[in-house]
């Protein structure tokens, strides 16, 4: 038996974030594994036309929900959403649901966040200072309360290169921070941002640094862990292999080499890629609130979730093996044949991005203006251009992050244990999962039938042929105007001609004696 699943039986649990990508699987696996836990509070907000009753719907009818539906049928009745919107004062949550959170929650896991790279930061602070800083005094008042565990991120401290399972503190206070966003001007915060966010490569990563702040600070008595996971991606093994269901980290830029758009990024091949699939961060998640609530240690534990250390993978490798899966299951309707690789040189870089990137949108929107369609694609590739210039910090570096207190907690747990909450990456395979991440890209996000593969396969030998023929013609046009203008090209030409007319004749000649 399970004794970290027979630790959430009976519990009340309280998740934010739940309808992000992490939130979701975290849901799944809690309802899977401890199908008898007494609820998940869940703080949702209506988004994009759906009522929070209909996006809690909507992901309890999706594929990743399919095998807790058959272990866990009355799963709906477990989840309780509770309209909440975190930029709010105390959440914009009702009387009666605090109420009941307060007094009943026993585990909380915090994993709401904005993950934009680019976000102002009066709206990254709200959302990944503030309202932290706003849950965790809600958690004081639980009188319940085992456990509470922060989500944060591995890169909340990207301006070192070595990185402990400590907090490292920010040169402003984030008190002080949360203060200033309400009575600075968009103006003047716009200005200082940079000054702000010092050697940081973004809002995101200084306020989720802010915000392992203020957990610290507010700790009070509260039994507290933070995980820091890497750059999370499709699932590896649960509930099933390559799940994944929106664009961040590496799956947009896949869409977009898959179907040809992207073909080169500044990055350095070597560099180490660090990926951490999304049930593994899960699992260390699950395994942390049971150890943080059994166990109570003294101080609050960060626990690092990171592949580099333990099984290495780099940005090359990963890029050659997408490529890879790509010949045997293209994507339907590609731009270009997929051909994108790593440049270590920022003019190699920039050549590329001229003649690969821009020229090709620039042809293919004149192309479409002469059909009398609207031109798309530069915007297309503006866009894409704008997201690879953000990531490009993070594939040009390589970071190390120690594990002592992950490795701790793996030898902590009974063999049960570590086999149904596994989050061991050292017996990842890397070739495989990359492989599954593709699929899982085109099934789940693209929504690509398996059937349209010869079609997508025919598509892109039609795409080689037009490189082919457009090439040839670039040659030939290219040639003839050197003809017309330099005597020099004119008597290589001859010279070539007359080569070749040569050897045809001594090649018929010696084919007629031999008759
Ligand atoms: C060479 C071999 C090729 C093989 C491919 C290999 C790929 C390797 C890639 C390596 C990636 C490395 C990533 C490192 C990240 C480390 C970060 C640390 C980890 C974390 O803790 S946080 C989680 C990561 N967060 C993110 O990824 C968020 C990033 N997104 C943003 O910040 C913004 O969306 C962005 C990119 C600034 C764009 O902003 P904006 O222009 O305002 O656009 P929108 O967000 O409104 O979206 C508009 C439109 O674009 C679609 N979209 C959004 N994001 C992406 C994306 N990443 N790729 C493609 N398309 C994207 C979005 O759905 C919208 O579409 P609509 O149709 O709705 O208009
Ligand atoms: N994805 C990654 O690569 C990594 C993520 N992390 C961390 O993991 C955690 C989860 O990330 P991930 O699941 O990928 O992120 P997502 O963007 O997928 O999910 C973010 C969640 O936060 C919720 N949220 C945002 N704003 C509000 C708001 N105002 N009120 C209520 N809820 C809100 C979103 O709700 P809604 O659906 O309504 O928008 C969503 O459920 C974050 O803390 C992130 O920093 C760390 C490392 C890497």
């Amino acid at each position: 038996m399970s004794m970290i699943a027979a630790f959430y039986s009976g519990k009340s649990i309280l998740i934010t974030g739940a309808t992000g990508f992490m939130g979701k699987v975290l849901m799944e696996k809690l309802f899977r594994t401890s199908p008898d836990l007494k609820v998940i509070y869940i703080l949702v907000r209506p988004k994009a036309g759906q009522t929070t009753q209909q996006r809690v719907f909507q992901i309890l009818n999706s594929k990743l929900f399919e095998k807790v539906k058959e272990i866990c049928p009355d799963v709906h009745e477990k989840i309780r959403a509770i309209y909440a919107d975190l930029n709010q004062n105390d959440f914009a949550i009702s009387k009666e649901d605090m109420q009941e959170l307060l007094s009943c929650t026993n585990i909380v896991f915090h994993c709401a966040a904005t993950v934009r790279f680019d976000d102002h930061l009066r709206h990254a602070v709200q959302l990944n200072v503030t309202a932290t800083q706003q849950l965790l005094i809600m958690a004081s008042q639980m009188p319940k309360l085992e456990a509470f565990i922060h989500i944060s991120t591995a890169f909340s401290n990207c301006n070192l290169t070595h990185i402990d399972e400590v907090i490292y503190p920010c040169p402003v206070e984030p008190k002080k921070i949360i203060d200033s966003m309400e009575w600075l001007d968009d103006a003047i915060i716009d200005e200082i941002t940079p000054k702000l966010i010092g050697d940081r490569p973004n809002t995101y990563t200084y306020t989720k640094a802010l915000g392992e702040m203020v957990v610290q600070q507010e700790s009070r008595n509260l039994n507290i862990a933070i995980i820091r996971p890497s750059i999370v991606g499709a699932t590896w093994q649960e509930p099933f292999p390559g799940w994944v269901d929106n664009l961040n980290g590496p799956s947009g830029l896949i869409i977009a080499a898959g179907k040809g758009f992207l073909r080169s990024i500044r990055g350095a091949p070597m560099a180490v890629a660090d990926l951490i699939p999304v049930d593994t961060v899960v699992n260390l998640t699950l395994a942390v609130g049971w150890y943080t609530a059994v166990h109570r240690p003294k101080s609050t534990l960060i626990y690092h979730c990171t592949s580099g250390n333990l099984n290495p993978c780099n940005w090359g490798k990963m890029g050659f093996q997408v490529l890879a899966t790509f010949e045997k299951v293209p994507f339907e309707r590609a731009f270009r044949r997929p051909n994108a690789d790593f440049t270590a040189n920022t003019i190699t870089s920039q050549y590329w991005n001229a003649v690969s990137h821009r020229a090709p949108a620039i042809i293919y929107d004149f192309y479409l203006r002469l059909t009398g369609r609207k031109p798309r694609m530069t915007k297309i590739m503006n866009r894409l251009l704008k997201t690879v210039s953000m990531i490009e910090y993070f594939v040009n570096r390589s970071w190390e992050w120690s594990t002592y207190n992950t490795e701790m907690l793996m030898s902590e747990l009974s063999p049960e244990d570590q086999r149904v909450f596994n989050f061991d990456v050292r017996q990842l395979n890397w070739l495989e999962y990359i492989e599954n991440y593709v699929l899982g890209i085109k099934k789940y996000l693209l929504k690509e039938d398996m059937a349209g593969i010869p079609e997508a396969k025919q598509h892109l030998k039609r795409l080689r042929n037009i490189h082919y023929l457009f090439n040839t013609a670039l040659f030939l046009i290219a040639w003839r105007l050197l003809i017309a203008r330099s005597q020099m090209a004119r008597n290589v030409w001859f010279f070539i001609v007359s080569f070749c007319y040569k050897f045809l004749s001594y090649f018929r000649a010696s084919s007629t004696l031999k008759v």
